[in-house]
């Protein structure tokens, strides 16, 4: 199987943090495929799309993303970085910069470091961020202002400069937590569409179990650190998204204890 990432008894803990946010994590995300990360606050959704993102440093276990180990304590090396793209859940655009701009910023990685420091785009970098931006059906914001935006206009643009980098792996923090329903719908199938599309892979982190149904390929279950199932949606029953959520309560040393 052609893997986008590969885990083996992952734990990491955040520096200053009692509990580990991840314990002994092995997973395997098939290349090409759209998955949904599903649990409860907390669970560690979070820490696991930072980590593979080449963010976190002093883990142990052995991570490889598309193909490339991840050191536990050195960045990933410049020239691999661009092929793993990040949308985060609060955008993190640049507010007094026009659409256009902030999605050529997606380009920056793919640039030669001086072209890059003096933000001079090559005509191919224009192409590619003006067909990122009519792929999220936002052509006509491409010279507005991200501060005069709605949040899912700006959503928008955070996928465009996440698309404009042309990743293999597109890893995303709840893309759509500030929509509502309907915008949800949009943003998903827009995301999972061009992932497609591209041959590449998503993983997106979700609270809306009915809706990351509806759009991954693959559901992936965490809780307490610890990946609970990982299989394809059409597997994927009732009772195993239910369970995910059950409430849990402190016990009074490590860990959690789970409410019946
Ligand atoms: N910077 C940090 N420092 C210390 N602990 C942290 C830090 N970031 C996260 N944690 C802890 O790590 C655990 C996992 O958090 P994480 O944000 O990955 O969960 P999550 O599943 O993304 O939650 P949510 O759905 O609420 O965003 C939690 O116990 C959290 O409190």
């Amino acid at each position: 199987m052609n893997l986008a990432a590969q885990i083996d008894d992952l734990s990491f803990a955040h520096p200053g943090a009692d509990l580990p946010a991840l314990e002994k994590v092995s997973l395997l995300v098939p290349a090409g495929e759209s998955a949904a990360l599903l649990g409860p606050s907390g669970a560690g959704k979070t820490t696991l799309l930072a980590l593979l993102d080449g963010r976190l440093r002093g883990w142990r276990g052995r991570v490889s993303v598309l193909g490339a180990s991840l050191d536990p304590d050195q960045p990933p090396l410049r020239r691999l970085r661009p092929d793993t793209g990040f949308v985060f859940q609060e955008f993190a655009l640049v507010e007094r910069s026009t659409v256009l701009r902030n999605v050529l910023n997606g380009r920056l990685g793919r640039m030669p470091p001086l072209r890059a420091f003096l933000g001079s785009p090559t005509a191919r970098d224009v192409e590619v961020a003006h067909r990122a931006l009519a792929d999220c059906g936002i052509a006509d914001l491409a010279e507005r202002r991200v501060d005069s935006l709605s949040g899912g206009q700006r959503q928008r643009v955070a996928i465009a400069r996440c698309l404009a980098q042309e990743p293999r792996l597109i890893l995303a923090d709840e893309p759509v937590s500030n929509l509502d329903p309907a915008r949800a719908g949009e943003i998903l199938a827009l995301l999972t569409e061009a992932a497609r599309v591209r041959g590449a892979t998503a993983l997106f982190s979700s609270h809306q179990p009915d809706l990351a149904r509806r759009f991954a390929q693959r559901i992936i279950g965490i809780r307490g650190g610890r990946i609970t199932f990982n299989v394809p949606t059409s597997e994927l029953n009732d009772d195993t998204t239910a369970d995910l959520y059950r409430e849990v309560e402190p016990m009074s040393g490590r860990g959690l204890r789970a409410v019946s």
